[in-house]
């Protein structure tokens, strides 16, 4: 089938004047709502504090009181890590999943026909890297070889059931259809069900565990324990604390790189460009929430916003002789780049090196050194010659090869370039092996491409198409392959739903890397997944994604 493909929109009109592309992307919605962020004066902000120092002790206790092999600690586990505030307590989770691990075989045959605690034992262990085999559902099958009908009702253990499937890896049948059969049947219960029991599936169904990026999920999994009678308060509060302690730190980090953004000036600087900070601060917040991170949430921040307009200047804005310039500025990364390049490409490759010269000092202060910053700037590198080959597809009229787009935009999606950032910034514990590593394109960096190139170029490709865009995997496969775009989206969804099999194996040990640096990757998976939803709700970002980053930065508990 031919696809029609629309010719480069560059043009010189008849005075003259270059007519440049334009997407009219919508302002900021945001403006400078962040900045003016004044945290509580600093006694009541020890007070918190020390409340939360109190509240945390108290949990640590009770998790530490509580016996191992019970069904209280996996609960207690499951509700500590869904309330957003695990990362107090690393060391005494994993201490405990060890041991269900080695005593794995021995709990299984105490929890018996118990659905609900299987699967959430299963789930918990594969969470922490820990293989074990599914075979555990078997008992849960009847003679013909499929999930026994009296499961149906129990809609606690079918939960349970269909979170834990989401950790399925490549060959587990048995996953495959305990998810088929736990979504089905959720899903048609949801109107015999309470208010309560329904919206906890309604969210389930809509955000398994698996998926679930941390803070958001733990703001919308705190209404719903909250409700729930048989709540620990104690843990409950400490929860509530630690989310509005936390949001204060998100909210000043805005605050400060709001002022840092006023100062670029997109609006009347860079006017083609999406001018979209708070979006940008969110998704790298979903990367790295936790208050160690600080530093690099701020400077990763800075790197995603002007690689936004980064990508506007490839895709929109620029012409091919200029994009010639900028791209060979980039390769030389240094400042007499400048002289070359027109006035707007000039100001933002300045303000690019500003951010660059940032990131070295404050890493060379942090760690004392800065040769790591050199791993990002040779991604940022390999991104400008991928951008630089979409633009001259697109303005040459070509639609290339499925594969061969692929190749070009699994980088342009620009994951390699920020996991590997993101990593650069988190500072001594990632080695320069680990940086190594992800030079190398593993497979679970490519995986979180490929999920990131495949969601984008369906939910925006007709969006791009229409003011003129390089020819996305939806053109180029139809060009390939023919049939319709839904053909094309079928096929797309297939390979996403493998590439989340192989997140989940890369995560199982032995790793091919920490634990902590795969967990970025998984949450940039997971955020595209959530902001690319069925609509690009980074560029659009007036309706869902508005409403959560009111929910994660804007409204306290
Ligand atoms: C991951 C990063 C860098 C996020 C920053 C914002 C961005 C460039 C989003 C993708 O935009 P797009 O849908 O216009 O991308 P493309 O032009 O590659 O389709």
């Amino acid at each position: 089938m031919q696809v029609s493909f629309q010719s480069p929109i560059v043009t010189i009109s008849k005075n003259h004047e270059l007519t440049r592309r334009s997407a009219n992307y919508h302002p900021s919605i945001w403006g400078d709502h962040f900045l003016a962020y004044d945290p509580d004066v600093k006694e009541n902000f020890s007070q918190e504090e020390r409340k939360l120092e109190e509240l945390k002790e108290e949990v640590r206790k009770m998790l530490i009181a509580t016996p191992d092999k019970s069904k209280r600690k996996l609960d207690l586990i499951d509700t500590i890590q869904r309330l957003g505030v695990s990362y107090h307590f690393e060391n005494e989770i994993e201490a405990s999943l060890q041991f269900m691990y080695s005593t794995y075989h021995e709990l299984c045959d105490e929890d018996g026909n118990d659905l609900d605690t299987v699967a959430l034992r299963f789930r918990l262990l594969r969470q922490q890297g820990h293989y074990v085999s599914s075979d555990v559902f078997n008992k849960f099958k009847n003679p013909e070889g499929n999930f026994k009908e009296s499961l149906i009702i129990n809609v606690g253990g079918m939960l349970s059931l269909y979170e834990a499937a989401n950790y399925l890896v490549h060959g587990e049948d048995i996953l495959e259809e305990a998810l088929k059969f736990t979504v089905t049947h959720l899903e048609s219960m949801l109107p015999h069900l309470s208010n309560f029991l329904g919206t906890k599936v309604n969210q389930a169904l809509k955000h398994p565990i698996q998926k679930t990026l941390t803070r958001l999920g733990a703001r919308q999994f705190m209404s719903l324990y909250q409700q729930d009678q048989s709540h620990n308060v104690i843990l409950l509060n400490f929860a509530k604390l630690d989310f509005n302690i936390l949001q204060k730190q998100h909210k000043k980090e805005l605050s400060s790189l709001t002022k840092w953004w006023r100062s670029i000036d997109c609006p009347k600087k860079l006017p083609f460009a999406r001018d979209r900070l708070v979006e940008c601060y969110f998704w790298i917040m979903c990367v790295y929430f936790e208050p160690r991170y600080s530093l690099a949430r701020t400077i990763l921040t800075k790197v995603i916003s002007m690689l936004s307009i980064l990508d506007d200047i490839y895709d929109v804005y620029g012409t091919l002789d200029e994009l010639v310039l900028l791209t060979d500025a980039i390769q030389g990364w240094h400042i007499s780049g400048l002289d070359q390049l027109p006035p707007y490409m000039r100001y933002y490759y300045q303000a690019l090196l500003d951010v660059y010269v940032e990131m070295e000092d404050k890493l060379t202060k942090e760690e004392g050194i800065s040769n790591k910053v050199n791993y990002s700037k040779a991604e940022l590198t390999k991104l400008a010659k991928a951008y630089f080959q979409e633009a001259k597809w697109f303005h040459n009229g070509h639609v290339p090869r499925f594969e061969e787009y692929m190749k070009v935009a699994l980088v342009t999606g620009a994951y390699m370039m920020l996991a590997t950032t993101s990593l650069v910034l988190m500072g001594e514990s990632v080695s320069t092996k680990t940086l190594d590593w992800i030079t190398n394109e593993p497979l679970i960096v490519r995986t979180a491409s490929m999920i990131c190139r495949l969601t984008d170029d369906m939910v925006g490709h007709e969006f791009e198409q229409e003011r003129g865009h390089v020819a996305s995997a939806v053109e180029c496969y139809m060009t390939e392959y023919g049939g319709s775009k839904e053909e094309a989206y079928d096929e797309f969804q297939k390979r996403v739903k493998n590439a989340w099999k192989d997140i989940n194996k890369e995560r199982l040990h032995p790793t091919s890397a920490p634990m902590p640096v795969l967990d970025r990757v998984l949450n940039l998976a997971r955020v595209i997944n959530l902001l690319y939803k069925d609509k690009d709700g980074y560029t659009h970002s007036t309706t869902r994604v508005k409403e959560f980053i009111t929910l994660v930065l804007v409204d306290p508990i």
